[in-house]
């Protein structure tokens, strides 16, 4: 691994200012999903170490809550401004063991220190308020303060901006933060220790513990030390953990699966669809939360829809991410290659129709960027979130059609249309029952919007002037006797 700064790599978790091995030695290997090449170890941790990572945090917390504002500020700047400066080897860490292109994680880390450096400002900015009594002989304050222990555990697609989304707004709010990271990519996550160590922020206030999903994250769903608790994952993962969290009533926050419509009305600007969809649809080989994840398009553009969208797919360069150009890296493991074989044949048996793609590339985790067309509601790909470089085209004639196709999930996360008429505009926005609706845009997400879903895929917002309350309690003070 040729990093200009060789200290990024850390083998070790960082828990209260110490980089330890396991208490038992056990570490779990990590590999490149390039070409599985063993990229070096790490801990495997479990209760012990969660416990002594709680209470590392909760000695913290007591000095971290009484810095002021503009010191954690202060520190969170610092921190951003250090990712910024090694953002090559953040970079070459994450293609390294996400498999992500270089151009997309690139684009990660700037996309994970934006939230460092936008909650470094909402940290001056955490008001409360006083509001006009009904009695004359009192006075109504509310403030704002930090909740206290706030544990995290967050998935492998996006290893560093999955953490920073919450890291920074808890640190800013005066909160002490342990993440557990996904074993496939938990060398972001070190990487961003060694450099908040760098920043000065104080032991205790950021750990990163790896290992045992289920002994951890026991640890950090029924502790009652740990007072907000932040998923990011899957939603049968994050129901799982929400019941855990419920013995002592956590504040909870959960960033979970989607299945994004992605609608192309008869007057949409058909060029500029496409190129969304691209962007949706294929962003990190289709392992996004919010890829689009069903193509619903009017009659009469679809054939046109469907020309252009095979013809700029079959454009697309798939490869190892560390090489120029390349496009589509692989998928993160056989579970995940299998997977979308599945839907693929699911849906080619029940009537779809390949029209580019569609293969497995040897005995790799590659898998080539797909459309089938002529998709129905009864094939998989229509119900269940594929995370993987597919695109199901359906077809439908009316606004109403296409509003009711959209909604028919469970899912509420992210979802796309392509329009003109303002109308259009206003009524299907209107009636789309998601988190996030992009309109004529393919990327919705970014630092200053509140990024969440609806219904099954989550609670609560990251990002934006909203994030920051996942992480404060608010308190009514009333002043009498006046
Ligand atoms: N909404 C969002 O912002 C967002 C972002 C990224 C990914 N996701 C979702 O995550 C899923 C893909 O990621 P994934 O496969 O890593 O999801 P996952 O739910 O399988 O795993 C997510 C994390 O939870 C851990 N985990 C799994 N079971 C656990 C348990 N019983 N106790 C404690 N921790 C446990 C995993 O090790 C991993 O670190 C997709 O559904 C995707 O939509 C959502
Ligand atoms: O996979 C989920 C991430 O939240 C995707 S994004 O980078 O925030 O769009």
């Amino acid at each position: 691994m040729k990093l200009k700064n060789s200290s990024l790599f850390q083998t070790k978790c960082y828990i209260n200012g110490f980089w330890l091995d396991a208490q038992n030695g056990a570490t779990i290997a990590v590999t490149n999903p390039a070409d599985q090449r063993l990229l070096g170890t790490i801990p495997n941790m479990g209760r012990n170490e969660a416990l002594e990572a709680v209470k590392a945090a909760s000695k913290a917390f007591d000095r971290w809550k009484k810095r002021s504002a503009k010191e954690r500020a202060n520190l969170l700047r610092r921190w951003f401004e250090l990712i910024m400066q090694h953002q090559d080897d953040l970079v070459l860490l994450l293609t390294l063991e996400q498999g992500k292109p270089l151009a997309e994680a690139k684009g990660e880390i700037a996309y994970g220190a934006s939230y460092i450096e936008w909650f470094a400002e909402e940290a001056k900015r955490l008001y409360g308020d006083t509001i006009p009594a009904p009695s004359a002989t009192q006075r109504i304050v509310v403030n704002k303060q930090p909740i206290g222990v706030c544990a995290a555990i967050t998935p492998w697609n996006f290893p560093n901006a999955m953490i920073t989304r919450k890291a920074a707004p808890a640190l800013a709010a005066g909160c002490t933060f342990i993440i557990r990271p996904a074993s496939q990519t938990p060398y972001s996550a070190l990487a961003l220790a060694v450099l908040a160590e760098q920043a000065g922020i104080p032991k205790g206030v950021f750990n990163v513990i790896t290992g045992s999903a289920r002994e951890i994250g026991e640890v950090l769903t029924f502790d009652d030390r740990v007072k907000k608790f932040s998923f990011t994952g899957s939603t049968p993962v994050g129901k799982t953990l929400m019941k855990q969290c419920a013995s002592t009533i956590k504040k909870v926050s959960l960033e979970l699966g989607g299945n994004a419509p992605f609608i192309v009305f008869d007057d949409a600007d058909i060029e500029s669809a496409v190129q969304g969809a691209i962007l949706s649809k294929f962003r990190n080989a289709g392992q996004t939360c919010v890829c689009a994840n069903r193509f619903y398009v009017q009659s009469s553009v679809y054939d046109e829809f469907v020309e252009k969208f095979s013809n700029a797919t079959r454009e697309l360069n798939i490869g190892n991410g560390l090489d120029d150009g390349v496009q589509i890296g692989p998928l993160i493991d056989e579970n995940a290659v299998a997977k979308v074989q599945a839907y693929l044949d699911d849906a080619l048996a029940k009537g779809a129709e390949l029209v580019t793609g569609g293969k497995r590339l040897g005995e790799s985790l590659f898998f080539e960027p797909t459309i089938v067309k002529n998709a129905t509601s009864e094939m998989l790909v229509a119900k269940e979130e594929i995370f993987a470089p597919l695109a199901p085209v359906f077809k439908f004639d009316t606004i109403e059609q296409a509003i009711e196709y959209a909604n028919d999930t469970e899912f509420g996360l992210a979802s796309y249309f392509y329009a003109q008429n303002i109308k259009t505009i206003v009524q299907v926005s209107d009636a789309l029952e998601y988190g996030m609706v992009g309109i004529n845009t393919g990327l919705i997400s970014n630092e200053a919007a509140p990024f969440g879903g609806v219904k099954q895929s989550g609670l609560g917002r990251e990002g934006s002037k909203y994030g920051i309350d996942e992480y404060v309690e608010m308190k009514y003070l009333a002043l009498g006797g006046l």
